[in-house]
Order: structure tokens, then sequence, then C-alpha cells
């Protein structure tokens, strides 16, 4: 099950920290561990689907090398019809920002990958003079065996070894140091149970050719640590036990015991790949490497020192976070047994649900502290589109919770919604869109919409990914706050401005990982007023720019039947507002009784019914002995929230400001119920007409609850509203 973690949780670090066992203060010669981080290359070279994104692989060699790395493959020199993913990698090499005493070697088959990048070298050299090189080390590999080489190389061993010592010379008469690769060693998926007598003369080769290292490894992960061993003693025979590494998969769970066995025979560099990424494209069935955290965490507090780079060591908490980070991009959970454990332990996890449809989780889910639920479900969500639909992709549906505890005493939950196969995921052109719910709702109530902006959206439009966010006194994030909420509102608990700032404040470095923070291009969608807790209205500009993400640039911002008004407006409908919340049903003997009455009263016959079962879904929940069902959002706190008697004034007050800098689009249902025509006029003449808007429109067929009425129409006007910014900036 794919777990979702982008966030840096500071409990996960401190239990990252509290894992951590302080390094002796000297280390023999002898017992210090050196790392060679493959990730980027023998991990990401397996990756099926779409080729990674250059800046997705140079922002992870960065982030490994901050971890306290010095020895990373950054890719290889292949050709990209073999090999698709390591497409690109003279691209990193230039992009990389370099570290001093890091070595960022990449792999070289043949003389074609290097003569390309002697080029590239020759060329960087020409325009950044006096730079250091792009790299100073290369790779080079052949296998034990004839049919595991002609897989991998199409030739056999000696013909290989003819083209490497080639290789080799040419790239040390470059000033490049070479280290060199026997793969199969214990076992071939070709031909079986190696000979390691092979393996000894295959690495003596290297070696005499001038390679500094030889790395042996077990390709298919099949190795056991008796095997090892076996294996070792013989090629220890010819071969000094100081050039040699170890270099293990994980496929039959014995990675960790072949390091360690590997360490006892006096190996001291381990080759592993970050969050366990890897494989071999040539030999199925086999799994990742090595973790790199399992090795941290293995060799935590024993007679081992791992050297890191600047004579410090790698830094294990920061692993595991990059080992989640580029196991997400790639749409699924860190290998790393490590990486896991950790995580699992600071989320405290208790409830966790996957469902293949949309209609299955979070009902009755009391989110825990950092918990959170994920779920797959195809868009979209329901039938009876008028207009043919494209094959459902698959989406996924992260709900997260953010816990400011004990600076402020709520939690928020917010829920995101990406696509793997959207190829515009890791695109920073790309736009990621944010939506806030209205009173009385919950953050799901935009899946509808949601639903009809991915089955529509076209190529003038392109969106990386979906959040919404959920006020603290609604749906999940009311279930996981019920005993603060209890305390009662106004009178007794004075929620202050700031406070609402905080709570607002505390997710955003958080919802939108810090480094990629700069590369999302944010839009925000608000229906209606968007309050939080106890009669505190939170007026758009704070919410959404000052408030929720105060260090994020937003693109644009569209208003959905904005609640804002001058003091001449308004008393009458508050009091209605007021009156309905607190009067209104809120108990039904069960979910179909309640659609049942629903689907033929009130302003909920009017709704699209796929967001009348979204609300049946996500606005209600079981009472406490389960009898019955309620509201999600009580009626006192959503009574409270039309109580505000700030936040629209104020709301009013800044809204022509705010347009003037942020670029907005207001959006109305075409029926004037709730909001009076005189009330959109007003403010429309306020901002400075139209023209001062980025746009302005109306959905045909809705009143106030644009959202619940008419979510089709209000994708569209979404989407001419995101067409027009796309023009604008082509223009
Ligand atoms: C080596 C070749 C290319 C020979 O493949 P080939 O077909 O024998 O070579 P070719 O010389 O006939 O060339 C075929 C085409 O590839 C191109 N080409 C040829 N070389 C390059 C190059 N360097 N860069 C870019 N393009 C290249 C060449 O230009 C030509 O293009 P075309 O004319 O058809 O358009 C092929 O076998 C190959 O690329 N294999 C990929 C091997 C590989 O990357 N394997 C994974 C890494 S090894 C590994 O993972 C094991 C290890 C190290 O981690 C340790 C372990 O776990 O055991």
């Amino acid at each position: 099950m794919l777990t979702p973690s982008p966030v840096r949780l500071r409990a996960f670090r401190a239990l990252a920290r509290a894992y951590s066992v302080p390094a002796a203060a000297a280390h023999s010669k002898q017992h210090i561990v050196n790392i060679v981080e493959v990730g980027p290359r023998d991990g990401l070279q397996n990756e099926k689907g779409a080729v990674i994104p250059v800046e997705t692989k140079v922002e992870l060699v960065e982030r490994l090398v901050r971890a306290g790395v010095s020895n990373v493959e950054a890719g290889s020199f292949v050709s990209p019809k073999w090999v698709p993913q390591m497409g690109g990698t003279a691209d990193v090499l230039k992009r990389l920002t370099k570290e001093r005493g890091v070595h960022y070697s990449v792999l070289v088959p043949n003389q074609r990958g290097l003569d390309d990048l002697l080029l590239l070298l020759a060329q960087q050299q020409l325009t950044d003079l006096g730079s250091p090189p792009l790299t100073d080390e290369i790779s080079v590999f052949v296998a034990a065996t004839d049919a595991f080489n002609k897989a991998n190389l199409n030739c056999t061993v000696p013909e290989s070894l003819q083209k490497i010592a080639a290789v080799t010379e040419a790239a040390t008469k470059h000033g490049l140091r070479v280290r060199g690769y026997v793969s199969v060693v214990i076992a071939c998926p070709y031909s079986g149970r190696t000979d390691y007598h092979k393996v000894r003369e295959v690495a003596s080769a290297l070696l005499n050719m001038g390679c500094y290292e030889v790395s042996l490894g077990d390709t298919v992960g099949m190795g056991r640590p008796h095997e090892v061993a076996e294996m070792l003693d013989v090629v220890k025979r010819s071969v000094p036990v100081e050039q040699l590494a170890g270099h293990f998969h994980d496929t039959y769970g014995t990675a960790i015991a072949n390091v360690l066995t590997a360490l006892e025979h006096g190996v001291r560099t381990i080759d592993a790949s970050v969050g366990g990424l890897g494989g071999c494209p040539y030999s199925p069935g086999a799994t990742g490497n090595v973790s790199t955290e399992d090795v941290l965490y293995a060799l935590q507090g024993s007679q081992y020192h791992v050297a890191g780079r600047n004579g410090g060591t790698i830094n294990l908490e920061e692993m595991v976070d990059i080992g989640w980070w580029i196991s997400e991009k790639l749409g699924r959970e860190s290998a790393s047994r490590v990486g896991r454990a950790l995580r699992a332990k600071a989320r405290k996890t208790t409830t966790t649900s996957l469902a293949p449809a949309i209609n299955c989780v979070l009902t009755g889910t009391v989110l825990t502290p950092h918990s959170s639920c994920m779920l797959f479900f195809s868009l979209p969500l329901l039938p009876s589109s008028p207009s043919p639909s494209p094959a459902p992709r698959r989406t996924m549906k992260e709900t997260y919770t953010f816990d400011p505890r004990p600076n402020y005493p709520l939690r928020l939950t917010a829920t995101r919604y990406s696509d793997t196969a959207n190829p515009h995921l890791h695109n920073p052109d790309a736009l990621t869109l944010i939506f806030a719910h209205g009173t009385g709702f919950h953050k799901e109530q935009w899946e509808p919409t949601i639903a009809e902006l991915e089955r529509r959206v076209g190529d003038g439009v392109k969106i990386r990914e979906y959040w919404s966010v959920e006020a603290p006194n609604h749906g999940d994030s009311a279930a996981l706050n019920e005993d603060v909420l209890k305390l009662g509102y106004t009178p007794v608990c004075e929620w202050r401005p700031s406070w609402m700032g905080r709570v607002c404040t505390k997710p955003a470095p958080l919802l939108i990982r810090p480094r990629d923070r700069h590369s999302h291009r944010l839009f925000a969608a608000q229906a209606r007023r968007h309050r939080t807790l106890h009669g505190r209205r939170i007026p758009v500009r704070p919410v959404l720019t000052a408030g929720y993400f105060p260090t994020l640039k937003f693109h644009s911002l569209i208003c959905v039947e904005l609640m804002c008004s001058s003091e001449a407006f308004g008393t009458t409908a508050k009091s209605f507002l007021i009156n309905g919340a607190e009067k209104r049903r809120d108990t039904w003997s069960s979910r179909e009784e309640a659609y049942n009455v629903m689907k033929t009263r009130g302003t909920w016959k009017e709704w699209d019914d796929r967001v009348l079962r979204n609300y049946i879904e996500y606005g209600l929940k079981p009472t406490g002995d389960g009898s019955t069902v309620t509201l999600k959002c009580a009626r006192t706190q959503e009574a409270a929230c039309y109580r505000d008697p700030i936040g629209p004034r104020r709301a009013y007050h800044l809204f022509p400001s705010f347009v003037k800098s942020t670029r907005t689009h207001l959006i109305y249902g075409a029926i004037d119920d709730y909001l009076p025509a005189a009330v959109k006029d007003d403010i429309l003449r306020r901002v400075g007409g139209e023209s001062s808007l980025g746009s302005y429109a109306r959905v045909p067929g809705a009143g106030h609850l644009v959202v619940q009425m008419n979510p089709t129409g209000l994708a569209e006007k979404f989407l001419d509203a995101l067409a027009r910014d796309s023009k604008l900036q082509v223009d």
C-alpha cells in the first residue's frame, strides 16, 4: 500500500534523531565504511513509465550530497534506446551544483559513451574556464557470465573486457578515475550459479586495466551470506580486499546480511541506493539495491563508522526523508525497511484506508495526528457525462493532517489529488490548484468539479495536481478537533485573528514541500466565504495569501460566489442563515435515509446528484453508538461561522486592493438567490468593473451553491479562467 509522506514532520525528525547513535569519538581506519550511493543511476535506470525529469534527478543528487554522501553515481552515458531513464545524464551533470570532495561518477558502457562524456567535459572547460570538471570518475561494467553480458552489453565477457580496457586507458589519460563493476557474482538469471573463479578472473582483469576499485554485484539479489563469504574467499585470493566493494540487491531480503558478511570479510565500500530504489533492466525480477537507510541503521552503534562528506557521516533522517520523497515522485512507497519503520512510528498511524473506489474511505474514519489515508480512484468519478470521456486515469487521493499543537489547539486536514500518469505532474510550468470549501461543507465537496476539470482539461491548460484544504471545524478536521470544539464557541474561546493566522500559516511549509514550493505555480479557488472556527471569518486575502500560504506566490485566485458585502447589505441574510443552521435537521437513521430525504427536499433537490452523494459520504458521520448519522460540521459550528461580525466586511474593504495585487477571477451563479444582484453589482463596481478582473462569469442553472448545483458548468468557467491566464502568459 502506498502511504503518502511528502512532509517533513517534526515528530518524524525527532524520532529519527532518537534512533541515531552518536558516532564514536574515534574510529580506527579499518572500521571506516564508505558508501557509494547508486540510487540516481542503478535505482532510476530501471523505472518504467515516463522518463524522470532532469530537474528531479538533479534535486535527488543534490539532496543526497547535502545529506552527507560523498560518492554518488549521477547517471550513465548509455544508449537511451536501451536504457531510456538514463537519457539526459549530460544535462544532469551540467545542472548539478558541485560540492567539493564529492565524486559524481557516471556509468560508461563503451567507447561511444566515453567519447560523449569527453566531448561534454571539453565543451565545459571551454565555456566555464577554471571551474571544476563536471565529473572526475566513470564506472565500467562487465558480467561474470557470458549470458548476462550478452543481455546487458550485447557481447561476450572477453569482448567486453577488450572494449573496457580501451575505455579505461582513454579515461585515465583524460584524468578520470575508473571504477569497475562485475555483475552476477553469485547467480545469473540466464545461466544459474556463477563460477566464483570467473568472478575473480574478471575482477583481476579490471584492476589490471587500471580500475581503482571493483564492485562485486549480486545483481539478481539471490545471494545468501554463506555464498557471499565463499565468493569473497575465492576472489580475495588474487585481489586485495581494499580494492573490493559490495553491491547487493535485496530481492530475497538478504542484502543487509550480505553487507555485514562482506564487512566481516574486510570489504569497506558498500554500494547502496536511497529508498531501496533500483533493479537491473537485464535481470528479470531483481528488485532494488540494499537501501542506504538500512545500511546506515544497521551499522549505527557498531564497530563500523560510515564516512560522509567533509569528514562527517551520512545523516540517516535526511536519507529517510529523501527516500520517501523520491519514491513518492515515482508513485510508490519507500522500499527501505528503516524508512518505513521510522515514518510509521512518527505518524503513529492507527487508521489507514485504501479502497478501490472514491466512496469507500474516510467515512467514520477518525484520523489521528499525522495519520493519513490514501486511495486510488478513477476519474471521472461517476458516469453520466454527456461528452465522450477519456480513459479514466489512475488518480491518487492522499489526505494529510497538519498538527500545529501545542502552538495552536486545532488540527487541519487537506487532501491532495494527483495522477502519476499526468505528464504535467512534475512540470514546474503547470498549475497546482488549491481549493477551499464553503461553510457547512467539507474538503471533498470539490471532487465532482475536479473530475469535470480532469475530463475537460485540454492542451491549453496544464494542471499539475489539486489540493483541497479543510477548515478546523468542518469535515474530518472537526472530528479531530471534537474535544477542543466542545469547549464552546465565542463566549468561551475568544479566537483572535492572529490565532487564525497561525493555524492557517502552519500548514504552509508542510502542504507544499519547501523544495517544491518554488516550482509549483499555485492557483487558488475559494467557494463562498471560507470561515473557520467560532464565528471568525477569514477574509479572502489573509486566507489565501497571507494566511494559508504566507510564503507562497499565487498565480491567480478564483472566487466563487464571494460572500462579502458592505454594511448596507446582509443583516437579513445573516439571520436567515444563522436560524437555518441552528434549526436544520442534523440526524438521520442512515445514509440511505439522508439521501432519500435530501433528494426530494429544500435546496438539496437542486444539487447535482454526484455532489449530493459526495455530501452523504463525506459531510455525514455515524453518531457515537452508530445507530444514526449526523453532520460532521455541527450546527453550532456552522451557525458560529455565519455569526462572524467582521469577516465579510473586512473582505469587502480589502477586496479592491487584493484584486490590484493578484490576478483574480470572479464567478457567481446565474441565479441571484442568497446573494442579491445588487451585492454582486456592488462588488464588481468596487473593483473597477470586469476589465479589472482576470475574468467575470456566471454559471448557468446555479445559485449561491454553485459547487453543489452545477459542478460541470463551474469546471467550464474554471477552465475558461485558466485558459485566459495561460494565454496571457504566452502573450
Ligand atoms: C552498450 C550498448 C549500447 C551496446 O549495444 P549495441 O547494439 O551492441 O551497440 P551498437 O554499437 O551497435 O549501437 C547500437 C545503437 O546504440 C547507440 N549507442 C551505442 N552506445 C551508445 C552510448 N554509449 N550512448 C548512446 N548511444 C549509444 C549507437 O549509436 C546505435 O544507435 P543507432 O545507430 O541504432 O541509432 C548497449 O548494450 C547498452 O547501452 N546497454 C545498456 C547497458 C546498461 O546500461 N545496463 C544497465 C547498467 S549495468 C547494471 O545495472 C549492473 C550494475 C553495474 O549495476 C552492477 C550489478 O548490479 O550487477
